[in-house]
């Protein structure tokens, strides 16, 4: 079972609308879920792993409802971003309640291999309560896998964890990706998405804003309108220079601030021309800041789009 189709789902608490009428399907492979905080990732995870009632929509794994369906849980493995760990368990005690919990036959047997998969051997006869956040990230994530689920659902996996963590939980997603089974990851770093997905999905305030390779993705972000602040030597005389510039779309004087505002259409081409057209007029460029590059921002455009 490999293929998660979420259709027409929406889930509110309360009046939070937490995830608003999206419809996406998930298939084998690494998957990126993008978006920003509170952007209804983790709702969404949870509901296609089935420990949350979609408010409406359903939400199936190879035509099968995720929600109240026991069997769906020997398919999926979720590690959640907050999880109360025991920590006065170790962490192979932990994996192998998970084990049992699965009802697997030889679970001590199931606990070491997912134990290995993480490389946490050398710790796993230690406390969870003297681990690091990236050992109980990798602990978590032993848990989740102790069944072998075909499908992998991870909230923020990489959070808390140090580079040497990074790239080592980035290479057994990509394994378990090209073994065949489906696993998606959410994140809010665009870099850290497109390092590992070829396919990412994007959420913003509850919405499923656009969908894609992470090249689209990219120039999704890069061509849209950018705001500038330049400080230069004669503000006045870089406006007129650069209005006549198929790069920017507008160009306000701040008189008060002896700045620059500029709105900036072509991305690219405005940041190889603002240089040029400066050292052309013999004009000093003391300050150049885009105004805007939040990630809110970005993805605020990106859901007009
Ligand atoms: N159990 C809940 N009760 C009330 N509101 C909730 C609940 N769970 C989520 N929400 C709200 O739903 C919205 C989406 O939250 P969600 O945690 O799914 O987003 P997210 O993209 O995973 O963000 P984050 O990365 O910050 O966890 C938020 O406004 C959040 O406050």
């Amino acid at each position: 079972m490999t293929t998660i189709s979420v259709d027409r789902v929406s889930r509110w608490f309360g009046n939070v609308v937490a995830v608003n009428d999206v419809t996406m399907t998930i298939g084998p492979g690494v998957t990126g879920l993008l978006g920003p905080n509170g952007a209804g990732k983790s709702t969404l995870l949870h509901m296609m792993g089935g420990f949350l009632a979609p408010s409406t929509g359903t939400v199936t794994l190879d035509g099968a409802a995720t929600w109240r369906n026991e069997d769906i849980y020997n398919h999926i493995g979720l590690v959640p971003e907050r999880e109360a760990m025991y920590d006065f368990l170790t962490g192979r005690e932990f994996v192998v309640a998970n084990a049992e919990l699965f009802g697997l036959p030889n679970a001590g047997f199931a606990a070491q291999t997912a134990i290995d998969t993480v490389q946490m051997e050398y710790a796993a006869d230690r406390k969870i309560a003297t681990y690091s956040k990236g050992m109980r990230q990798r602990v978590k994530m032993a848990s989740a896998l102790v069944h072998n689920p075909s499908v992998l659902l991870l909230d923020e996996p990489f959070n808390g964890m140090d580079p040497r963590q990074r790239m080592h939980l980035m290479d057994l997603l990509r394994k378990m990706g090209a073994e065949g089974r489906t696993v998606l990851f959410s994140s809010h770093i665009l870099e850290e998405v497109e390092q590992l997905a070829h396919h990412i999905e994007v959420m913003v305030a509850g919405r499923h804003a656009a969908s894609g390779d992470y090249r689209q993705i990219r120039r999704l972000m890069v061509d849209r309108p950018h705001r500038y602040t330049v400080r230069s030597g004669d503000n006045r005389a870089l406006a007129s220079a650069l209005i006549a510039d198929d790069s920017t779309a507008g160009i306000e004087l701040d008189l008060r601030d002896g700045v620059l505002h500029i709105q900036a259409i072509d991305f690219v081409g405005f940041t190889r021309r603002l240089p040029q057209v400066a050292r052309e007029r013999g004009i000093r460029l003391y300050e150049v800041s885009p105004t805007d590059e939040s990630l809110e921002s970005v993805f605020t455009y990106l859901v007009g789009a």
